[in-house]
C-alpha cells in the first residue's frame, strides 16, 4: 500500500543561476551557505508535528520529474513508500535513564537521475535537471545497476548478497523523511538528557551534505533538528517550570588539524559567551586557515576542544545564522565526484541545559551533528590529493574503531557483512567475515582527531546514529562496498548510555535539609566536647582512654555506616583514586593551563611548538609532584596515628584489612610515579638550565672547569 507521502519542504523553483558558476579549485571560502538563504518562515514553519506543518507549494510525488525518474529507478522500494512516526531508535532498553541497544544504521542512495555534480556544475538540486536514461556519464551503453533494494531494511548486490540495516531509504526519499527517522528520535532523546550524536558517512559526491544541511530548496537535517529542538524548547518553557540554554560550537578537522568554524564570526553579532585563555592565541593563523586548536581530556566531556568558540542562542534562526557563518568558512574544493566537495569533516556541537527553576537542578547534553569528509580515490590535483590522503586516513582509522568496536559482537552473533568471494543473492547474514580483525581491548582513538573527537560518543557517552550515502552507480561501486562495509560493522556497536546527570545548584530544599541536620548535629557534638574538656580541665582531671572511646562511639552513632577511620580512609582512598587518574589523564594531555609566568616568559622565547610542549608537560609534572608528596605525607601521618592508637587492619577494617592494603599498594604505586616525576623534572632542569642563563645574563655562559 503506498501510503501519503510527506510534503517536501522544496521551494518552488526558484533555483538561483549563481550556483552554477565559481567552483573552486582550491579549499576556498564556500560562497553560499546551505542556510543562508532560508527565510525565517521556512525555518519555522517545521514544527513538532513534523510533516504535516510545513507548507510547501510543491511535493515530490507532485513533480512530474520525479515521478519519471522514479519510474525508471530500481532503488524505489518496490510497492510501498513510507514515513513512520515512531521512534526508529534501536533501543532494547526502555528504562528512562538508560539506552541500551546499537547505533542506528541507515543506508541513503543518491538518485540516479543526480549524476556526479561535476555533470552537474554547481547545481545544488540536480533533481531539476533531466535524468539521463539509465546511461552513465553521457555515454549511450547501457549500464544496469547491480544494487537492489528489496525492502525498506535491506539492500542486495546482485553478486555479493544483501545487506540488512535499521533502515534503507529509497533513492527518491526527501530530506525530511530523513530526518523524521533519524535526527527527530534523536532531538527527543537530547531532551530527555541523552548525548546525541548523528553522522553522516560516504562516498565523495554520494549526498552527505545535501542530507545534513539540505540546499536551497530542500532543508536538511541540521535546520531541521534545530528548529524542532527549538519548538520543543518553546513548549516546554511555556509554564515557566523550566528553562533553557542553548550554546553552539562547530568546528572542522581539516588535514588532520582542527579549526574553528565560529571564529571568524567574532565581528558578527551575537554574544561570544567564553573566551577562554589560550595558549595559542597570539600564534595564529599565518597560513590563513585560522587558529589550530588542540584537544584534551575532560571529566565532564570525555574530549574538549581547548578554546573553542562558544555563542549562546535564543532562537532557531540564532542559531542556523551561525552555522550559516562557519558553513563560509568550511573548506571546500572540486573532485571528479563532487564540484563543491567539502575537504573537512564538519562538527557542529549544540549544548543543551535545562534547568528547573523550582529546585535549581539542572541537566546538560550535547548534540553532535557531523559531516564527514567524503571516502575518495587518489585525484590528479596536488592539492586534492593531500586532502584526500587525510581524508581517506582518519576515515580508515574510523572505520578501525568501528571495527574493533564490533569485534566482539561480530564473532559472537554473527556479521552482516557478506563476504566479497561470496557470489549469487543468497544472504549472507551468518555467513560472518571478520575481515582478519581480532577482538583486542585495545581501540586506537588516538590514531587520527576525528576518532579522538568521537571516542565518548562511540565509546559509549551518546546514543549515535549515522546516515550512510551511497552512490549505487557501477563505477561508485567498490567506494560503494566499503561504505556498506562500515554501515555493517557500526550495527555491531553495541550501546550502554546514560542520561547526563544531574547538577544540583544548592537550591534543592531535601538536600538542604540533610545538610543541615548533618552541621546542626556535629554543633551538638563539639558543644559537648567541649563542654566535657571545660569540666574535666577544671578538676584537673586527665583525658582517659574511656573518654576518647566515647567521644569515638559518639562520632560512630552520629555518621556513616561504622568505623569514623574507616570512612575517613574511605574518603582518603577516593580522593587518592581521583587523583591518580586525574594524574594519569595529565600525563597524556596535550594541555593545561599556565600558571607561572616566569615559565611562560622562558617558554614565549622558545620556538614555539616547543615551548608548548615542554611548558604543559612541566607545570603538569610539578604540580603532580606537589599533590603526591602532600597526599603521601598526609596518608602516612594517617596510618602511623592509627597504628598508634592500637588499631590493626583487622579492627579497622572490620573484617579483612583491605581497605588499608589497597591504600598501602596505592602508596608505593605513588612513591614510584613521584621517582618517575621527579627524573622527569631533574630532566626540565638540565633543558631549561642553559636558557634561563642566556636568557639573564647578556654574556656567554662561563664554564668553571675550564
Ligand atoms: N538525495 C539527493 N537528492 C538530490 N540531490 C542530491 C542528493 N544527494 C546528493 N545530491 C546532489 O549531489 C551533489 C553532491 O552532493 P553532496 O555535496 O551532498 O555530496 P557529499 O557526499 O557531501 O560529497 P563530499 O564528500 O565530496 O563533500 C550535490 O549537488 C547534491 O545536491
Amino acid at each position: 500500500m503506498i501510503q501519503k507521502m510527506s510534503p517536501s519542504l522544496r521551494r518552488p523553483s526558484t533555483r538561483s543561476s549563481s550556483g552554477s558558476s565559481n567552483i573552486p579549485q582550491s579549499p576556498s571560502v564556500r560562497s553560499t551557505s546551505s542556510f543562508s538563504n532560508l527565510t525565517r518562515n521556512s525555518i519555522r514553519s517545521t514544527s513538532n508535528s513534523g510533516s504535516q506543518s510545513i507548507s510547501a507549494s510543491s511535493t515530490r510525488s507532485n513533480s512530474p520529474l520525479r515521478s519519471v525518474s522514479a519510474k525508471s529507478d530500481p532503488f524505489l522500494h518496490p510497492g510501498r513508500i513510507r514515513i513512520r512516526r515512531s521512534d526508529s531508535i534501536n533501543n532494547n532498553s526502555r528504562k528512562n535513564d538508560t539506552y541500551t541497544g546499537s547505533i542506528t544504521v541507515t543506508i541513503r542512495p543518491k538518485p540516479r537521475s543526480v549524476g556526479t555534480s561535476r555533470d552537474h556544475v554547481g547545481l545544488k538540486s540536480p533533481r531539476y535537471s533531466q535524468p539521463r536514461s539509465n546511461s552513465h556519464h553521457g555515454s549511450n551503453t547501457f549500464v544496469r545497476d547491480p544494487w537492489f533494494i528489496t525492502n525498506d531494511k535491506t539492500i542486495v548486490h546482485e553478486e555479493i548478497g544483501e545487506f540488512k540495516f535499521d533502515h534503507v531509504f529509497a533513492s527518491h526519499c526527501t530530506n525530511l523523511e530523513v530526518y523524521e527517522r533519524t535526527s527527530k528520535p534523536m532531538i527527543d532523546k537530547l531532551l530527555m538528557g541523552f548525548n546525541a550524536t548523528i553522522f553522516a558517512y560516504g562516498m565523495t559526491g554520494s549526498g552527505k551534505t545535501f542530507t545534513m544541511s539540505g540546499n536551497e530548496q530542500e532543508l536538511g537535517l541540521i535546520p531541521l533538528s534545530v528548529s524542532y529542538l527549538f519548538t520543543n524548547i518553546m513548549e516546554q518553557s511555556m509554564n515557566g517550570d523550566k528553562k533553557f540554554d542553548v550554546i553552539i560550537s562547530y568546528l572542522e578537522i581539516y588535514n588532520e588539524r582542527i579549526y574553528d568554524l565560529l571564529e571568524s564570526g567574532l565581528e558578527e553579532s551575537g554574544s561570544r559567551i567564553s573566551t577562554p585563555s589560550r595558549l595559542y592565541m597570539s600564534k595564529s593563523n599565518s597560513n590563513g586557515l585560522g587558529v589550530e586548536l588542540k584537544i584534551r581530556d575532560d571529566s565532564q566531556y570525555g574530549v574538549k576542544v581547548i578554546g573553542l568558540t562558544e555563542r549562546r542562542c535564543e532562537s532557531s534562526e540564532e542559531l542556523l545564522r551561525w552555522i550559516a557563518v562557519g558553513d563560509k568558512s568550511r573548506k571546500i574544493g572540486e573532485t571528479d565526484y563532487n564540484a563543491r566537495s567539502s575537504r573537512s569533516h564538519a562538527i557542529v556541537l549544540i549544548r543543551l541545559t535545562s534547568t528547573n527553576v523550582k529546585n535549581g537542578t539542572s541537566r546538560s547534553s550535547t548534540l553532535s551533528l557531523c559531516d564527514l569528509a567524503g571516502s575518495e580515490r587518489a585525484t590528479g590535483q596536488q592539492e586534492r590529493r593531500k586532502e584526500g590522503s587525510f581524508i581517506n586516513k582518519s576515515l580508515l582509522a574510523l572505520g578501525t574503531v568501528i571495527s574493533k568496536l564490533s569485534a566482539d559482537k561480530m564473532n559472537s552473533v554473527g556479521s552482516n557483512i557478506p563476504s566479497p568471494s561470496a557470489s549469487g543473492s543468497s544472504s549472507s547474514s551468518g555467513n560472518a567475515t571478520n575481515n582478519g580483525t581480532s577482538p583486542s581491548n585495545h581501540i586506537p582513538y588516538r590514531d587520527s582527531k576525528l576518532t579522538r573527537l568521537l571516542q565518548p560518543a562511540l565509546s559509549g557517552d551518546s546514543i549515535v546514529t549515522t546516515i550512510c550515502t551511497v552512490d549505487t552507480r557501477n563505477d561508485a561501486a567498490a567506494e560503494t562496498m566499503n561504505t556498506l562495509r562500515f554501515a555493517s560493522r557500526a550495527k555491531n556497536v553495541a550501546l550502554h548510555v546514560s542520561k547526563k546527570s544531574i547538577i544540583s545548584n544548592g537550591n534543592n530544599d531535601g538536600d538542604k535539609d540533610r545538610t543541615i541536620e548533618l552541621l546542626r548535629r556535629q554543633l551538638e557534638e563539639q558543644r559537648r566536647m567541649i563542654s566535657e574538656l571545660k569540666n574535666r580541665s577544671n578538676i584537673g582531671e586527665p583525658l582517659t582512654k574511656s573518654s576518647n572511646e566515647s567521644t569515638y562511639n559518639d562520632i560512630k552513632a552520629t555518621g556513616n555506616d561504622g568505623d569514623p577511620n574507616l570512612a575517613l580512609m574511605r574518603a582518603e582512598n577516593r580522593v587518592l583514586k581521583y587523583k591518580l587518574e586525574n594524574c594519569e589523564k595529565l600525563l597524556d594531555k596535550d594541555v593545561v593551563d599556565l600558571q607561572d609566568s616566569e615559565i611562560m616568559e622562558i617558554v614565549e622565547m622558545l620556538p614555539f611548538e616547543v615551548g608548548t610542549l615542554l611548558e604543559t608537560k612541566f607545570q603538569g609534572l610539578e604540580s603532580q609532584i606537589r599533590q603526591y608528596r602532600k597526599y603521601t605525607q598526609k596518608l602516612e601521618d594517617k596510618i602511623m596515628a592509627l597504628e598508634k592508637s592500637g588499631h590493626t587492619a583487622m579492627s579497622l577494617t572490620g573484617c579483612d584489612g583491605t581497605e588499608v592494603i589497597e591504600l598501602q599498594k596505592m602508596l608505593e604505586r605513588k612513591d614510584k610515579m613521584i621517582e618517575a616525576l621527579q627524573s622527569a623534572k631533574r630532566l626540565r632542569d638540565r633543558a631549561l638550565k642553559p636558557l634561563i642563563n642566556t636568557q639573564q645574563s647578556p654574556h656567554p655562559v662561563v664554564d668553571n672547569d675550564k
